[in-house]
């Protein structure tokens, strides 16, 4: 299957403890932030921190990110440390418009030109953090082919709507949907914003099973305890391998006898049904589930 991405854990880029440790929890892909985490008096500090992170520390069990600052604001030269330091991502943060993301991919190619390194090896994604980015998100999804997710910062966004954080998270359905849709017509992952009560677990698994039931390919997550609770949910249970398991079977048999479709238990079984039955076995397998 695609690569796992139920959790990107931020990790503020000025914390040398927190950059060697990181991997001990299990997420799917470690996001050192250069932005947001980072106060303006060690912007430089962290940027250093972070390219002697990757190239000093083993992350080969990680996706690595790195959200840079705004080109204008230092982020080229964020991009130039961690394309150097061989990052697999770099994430765009407020991101507006294609042409954002196009002019970040012009400065990552001068880059791996500059010290020989593979061309288009550095992916990229982009944080949608506006009205402006949520209504350009088809373009932004598809403006490189770097392009590997886009996301949705939701404490920037809804501080642009003029509104907050509710428990249904009806302030965040439309940004959520119309995000989630440009991934998919692109090819590219989507992924949830933070959950920032880090202390309240039974609203993590409220937003988390919402967001897995839309499509979403998982959370942006800020502290190590919220990785096994998004872990859990995106887990398929039991009862669901066994289904895709006889689904996937059912179809074997059908393909044997000639036939395209086949009935599995008195359910129609056919090829979207046997798709999505073969990616609950891919990601049982990847949650290290028993599947065979
Ligand atoms: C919240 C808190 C201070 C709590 O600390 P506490 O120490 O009380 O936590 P504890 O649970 O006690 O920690 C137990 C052990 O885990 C270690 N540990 C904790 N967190 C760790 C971590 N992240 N990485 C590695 N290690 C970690 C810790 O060092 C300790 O290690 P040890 O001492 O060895 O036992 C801490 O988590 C933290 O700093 N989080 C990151 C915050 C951050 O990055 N914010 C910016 C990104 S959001 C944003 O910008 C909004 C956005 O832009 C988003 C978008 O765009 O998506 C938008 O607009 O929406
Ligand atoms: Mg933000």
């Amino acid at each position: 299957m695609d690569q796992l991405r139920r959790t990107m854990m931020f990790v503020p880029g000025a914390n040398a403890a927190m950059l060697r440790d990181c991997t001990l929890y299990g997420a799917d892909a470690i996001m050192f932030d250069l932005e947001d985490a980072v106060s303006m008096s060690e912007k430089d500090t962290a940027r250093v921190l972070v390219y002697s992170a990757l190239k000093t520390f083993d992350y080969s069990s990680v996706e690595t990110v790195v959200r840079i600052n705004a080109l204008d604001a230092g982020g080229a030269q964020d991009v130039e440390a961690v394309v150097l330091g061989g990052v697999n991502v770099v994430r765009l943060p407020k991101t507006e418009t294609a042409q954002d993301i196009k002019d970040v991919d012009a400065v990552i190619t001068k880059v791996e030109a500059k010290y020989g390194i593979t061309p288009g090896r550095t992916h990229m994604m982009a944080a949608i953090e506006s009205a402006e980015g949520v209504l350009n998100a088809r373009e932004i999804a598809q403006a490189s082919d770097r392009m590997i997710g886009i996301a949705l910062g939701a404490e920037d966004y809804l501080t642009s709507q003029k509104t907050y954080r509710h428990e249904d998270g009806a302030e965040l359905s439309f940004a959520r949907n119309y995000i989630l849709h440009a991934a998919r017509e692109a090819g590219i992952s989507a992924i949830d914003t933070v959950y920032t009560d880090i202390n309240n677990e039974e609203g993590l698994i409220r937003e988390t099973s919402l967001i897995k039931q839309l499509g979403f390919d998982g959370k942006s997550v800020i502290n190590p305890r919220q990785i096994p609770v998004i872990h859990k949910i995106f887990a398929p249970t039991q009862k669901q391998i066994t289904k895709a398991r006889e689904i996937v079977a059912g179809l074997k048999e059908a393909e044997a006898k000639g036939a395209g479709v086949v009935a599995v238990k008195g359910q129609m079984v056919d090829k979207p049904v046997v798709e999505r039955a073969q990616y609950t076995l891919a990601l049982a397998k990847a949650s290290g589930l028993e599947v065979d």
